[in-house]
């Protein structure tokens, strides 16, 4: 019989610091070394994360899944990318879902006959944002589906990350800790800046079962990109060239399209238990031979409110070049990369977007005063 695959699941609200904690594991697990391959799931049409991580770790394989949820539409999908992962052999599995997903069904599909004979599961890990857990329990107290989800995504961890602590004040961390307690008071618990967590303890199971001398694989260099971004908060360090997902796949000659609106409850199957129900994701395309004026982007997005609750994509700007916008918590930053965008675009998550007033506000950005 074939040895099962490992699996850790990464799961959490948008922009709680999955990604983050992502790229701290594979950086450690390279380390050890084990081979390990990336399941990411992702809202919009675009695959920001895994594009991080390709062009981080060009040796790890990535296989996305896109516009819509592990859990609920894309949810058939899964076994197939799963599979595509395990021909490459990998000795661990990272799976990222989307910020809207919850896990139940993705450890169902787990559980299910054509994926139990191949992989196990190691750790549910969920990954909370401390400054901004309250917020969002409160604010979306009536949509019982989210609540679920958010919920969901706690009682079916055994490990929990707390991060952004620096955003949050000791008083707001013990809070959460306790509401968190309410739900799930068996879970290892740890709070974290950047998701920087004791990752010995989450990989030892993995490294008990995986015989390491059979892979040898490249150790990456302490030195590398990926390091200072993994080690030090909010990188600036130039990283290699990659090619994107679906760079230039589609052509349009507006400045502006909303060219997809994903709104979860449609893509529900009724008989489903659903994980959302308003949130919506949009992606603008930099279709315009105009400069994209970067403050008046800025000032878009964050006059959005608190409508927007996400935003990530990679900008071509007139001085900077190619930079990946990340906006999260009202907090927006921008990091360089050598990825070559041809035409950048940004994926907005949010709850009535109001598509007309973004899509005239987005080509406002591009015309010269
Ligand atoms: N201040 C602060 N920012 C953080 C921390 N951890 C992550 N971030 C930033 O928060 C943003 C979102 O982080 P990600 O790791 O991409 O979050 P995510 O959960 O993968 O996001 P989605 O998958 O899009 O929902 C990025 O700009 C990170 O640099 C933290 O502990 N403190």
């Amino acid at each position: 019989m074939m040895n099962k695959v490992p699996v850790i699941l990464i799961s959490g609200f948008l922009g709680s610091g999955k990604t983050t904690l992502l790229l701290r594991l594979l950086a450690h697990t390279r380390q050890l070394p084990l081979r390990p391959a990336v399941l990411m799931n992702e809202m919009g049409e675009y695959d920001v994360d895994g594009a991080i991580i390709s062009e981080e770790m060009p040796d790890v394989s990535v296989e996305g899944l896109l516009e819509g949820c592990i859990c609920c539409s894309k949810r058939n999908e899964l076994a197939g990318a799963l599979h595509t992962l395990l021909s490459q052999e990998p000795d661990l599995i990272f799976m990222e879902t989307t910020g809207v997903a919850n896990p139940e069904q993705v450890l169902e599909e787990l559980r299910s006959p054509l994926l139990a004979d191949r992989l196990y599961l190691v750790h549910s890990i969920s990954v909370v944002d401390a400054k901004l857990f309250h917020e969002y329990n409160s604010r979306f107290t009536a949509d019982k589906e989210l609540v679920r989800t958010l919920h969901g995504q706690l009682r079916n961890a055994d490990f929990i990350v707390v991060n952004k602590t620096d955003a949050a004040s000791t008083r707001e961390v013990t809070k959460v800790i306790k509401s968190i307690r309410k739900l799930n008071d068996t879970a290892k618990l740890q709070t974290a800046e950047y998701s920087r967590v004791d990752l010995e303890p989450l990989l030892e199971p993995v490294l008990a079962s995986v015989s390491v001398a059979a892979k040898p694989v490249q150790v990456p260099q302490p030195e590398s990109a990926q390091a200072q971004r993994t080690d030090a908060a909010p990188s600036s360090a130039p990283i290699s060239a990659k090619s994107i997902g679906r760079p230039g796949s589609i052509s349009r000659s507006t400045a502006f399209k909303v060219i997809s609106a994903h709104s979860h409850s449609h893509n529900h199957d009724a008989n489903q238990p659903h994980s959302f129900s308003r949130l919506e994701s949009l992606t603008l395309h930099q279709y315009s031979p105009q400069p994209l004026e970067k403050q008046r982007l800025e000032s878009f997005l964050t006059g959005l409110g608190s409508s927007l609750l996400r935003a990530k994509g990679y900008c071509v700007l007139p001085h900077e070049g190619t930079m990946l916008l990340q906006y999260s918590g009202s907090h927006l930053e921008w990091q360089p990369t050598a990825l070559p965008v041809s035409q950048g675009y940004v994926t907005l998550i949010g709850e009535h977007l109001d598509k007309a007033s973004i899509a005239d506000q987005w080509e406002q950005c591009f015309i010269s005063l």
